[in-house]
């Protein structure tokens, strides 16, 4: 069988769910962004669409749980596609209580007929009823507690013995569990337009419910409906944007007049928060390596109608060809990493990640902060953030920057909002999915003193 002979979408959503576990899986395609392609382009309507979304993640999310229950009921060896069938259908009778388990069988077979033949349509539906005969074993069956939460909460071993290693056992046990449950929706209000009160309305008017959070002011949790398509959103008032992305505008203390660099900039989620807080005055350069990323930029700033935002393609670790030397009051190096703080949002992540990534991410993180240093003015800030939770990256890097650069130094956050407060320690903040359902992320603030310990006197 020939997977490629499929179209993503053929009106079955079980079907689409496979081929697009398929893709991922042979890595071809990243899980948020292949499932968002297939829904716009065959403009899937809106009930299939939360299901296929629900099957995909789902899967993806509980893969290693799935193959642990599947595994005695497999006798030699599968085909890719059916052992995605297989867990994909399997999902759905063991995590999704309104869909009947008869169902899910009798689809599982009717796309194995379709995309097969009778022999394998047999052997789904044998492997299937003898799961619902016999019910699934129990990961409790497994005796070491790592070993363990790495198969009931499905990520692989070698990463939750790094966050026990980092966390303790009890925090990577809450993280892991988390990590499987959907995201939060929130939007940023943008207050140079409208109030949060007046945002809240003009959404209630096209039928989004959303109510402002208790951490971000500006933040807006959404309980009802998609923000995309409003007016709200094509106008301006509201952008799209996990509530932990805003703190590393918070921590920059923009204000108006200042001139900021975003080193690493698309798509725009805090470039624009940051154009929020110059609210028209002074400027903003935002660069990013890409030029297909960089359009995401001036895209959002046109949407938003911010004019004193310039986009560059550039690698920012050479910005300093294009720009003077202590050019800028503010520069936000919101750096590539590994991602391990949006597993919510991206399942892939856990399974495509490796040990020796960290490494090379840690020195692209360190080349960025240090071209940020030579580009920043003398008492100008420099936010460092991820959406890791990883130590390599997060305090490992900014240790390894402050032991370089002696005139620079952490920057208390108390400016952060109040709910923050008791995660900072010594101007760095980790925040965890399960501490605000937010995505996991870092911010650490370092400041340049005015003068270099060795100039004075
Ligand atoms: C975490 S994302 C930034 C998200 C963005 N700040 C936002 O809030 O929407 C990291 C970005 O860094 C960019 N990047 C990676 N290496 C870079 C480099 N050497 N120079 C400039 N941008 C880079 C990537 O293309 C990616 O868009």
């Amino acid at each position: 069988m020939s997977n490629k002979s499929y179209r993503m979408w053929n009106g079955n959503v079980r079907d689409a769910a496979l081929s697009i576990l398929m893709s991922i899986e042979k890595n071809q395609a990243y899980s948020n962004l292949l499932l968002h392609q297939t829904i716009e382009k065959y403009d899937i309507e809106l009930k299939d669409r939360a299901l296929l979304t629900e099957i995909t993640y789902g899967t993806l999310q509980h893969k290693m749980t799935l193959d642990y229950y599947l595994q005695p009921f497999i006798k030699g060896k599968l085909d890719d596609w059916v052992r995605q069938l297989l867990r994909l259908s399997l999902y759905q009778i063991h995590y999704l209580d309104r869909i009947p388990n008869h169902a899910a069988v009798n689809e599982a077979v009717e796309i194995a007929k379709k995309r097969s033949h009778k022999g394998t349509a047999g052997l789904v539906n044998g492997i299937l009823r003898g799961i619902l005969r016999q019910g699934v074993r129990s990961t409790d069956e497994i005796v070491d507690p790592i070993e363990r939460l790495s198969i009931a909460a499905s990520h692989p071993l070698w990463l939750i013995e790094r966050w026990v290693k980092q966390f303790g056992f009890e925090k990577a046990e809450t993280m892991a569990f988390e990590n499987n449950i959907p995201p939060a929706h929130t939007v940023r209000v943008n207050t140079t337009r409208i109030s949060v009160q007046e945002a809240i309305d003009m959404l209630l008017d096209e039928g989004i419910v959303a109510r402002q959070s208790e951490v971000i002011p500006e933040c807006l949790h959404i309980e009802k409906g998609q923000v995309a398509k409003t007016q709200a959103y094509q106008y301006g008032v509201v952008s799209i944007q996990d509530e932990s992305s805003m703190i590393p505008t918070y921590a920059l203390r923009v204000e108006p007049g200042h001139r900021v660099l975003d080193m690493c900039a698309a798509p725009g989620g805090k470039s624009m928060h940051i154009a929020e807080k110059l609210n028209g005055e002074g400027s903003l350069v935002s660069v990013d390596l890409h030029p297909h990323k960089v359009k995401l930029i001036s895209d959002q700033a046109t949407r938003l109608g911010f004019e004193n935002v310039e986009t560059r393609t550039w690698d920012s670790r050479e910005l300093t060809h294009e720009y003077d030397e202590h050019s800028f009051d503010r520069i936000l190096v919101d750096a590539p990493c590994s991602g391990l703080g949006v597993i919510r949002r991206k399942p892939d992540i856990k399974y495509t990640k490796k040990q020796e990534d960290f490494a090379s991410l840690n020195k692209i993180q360190l080349s960025l902060l240090d071209e940020a240093y030579k580009l920043l003015k003398p008492s100008g800030l420099i936010v460092y953030s991820t959406c890791t939770i990883d130590e390599v990256e997060n305090i490992g890097t900014v240790q390894a920057f402050l032991a370089n650069h002696s005139d620079m130094e952490l920057e208390e956050l108390n400016i952060l909002p109040e709910a923050y407060q008791h995660l900072t320690t010594n101007g760095m903040i980790h925040v965890f999915p399960q501490d605000f359902n937010s995505d996991g992320s870092f911010v650490a603030a370092l400041r340049k003193k005015e003068k270099h310990s060795n100039e004075v006197n």
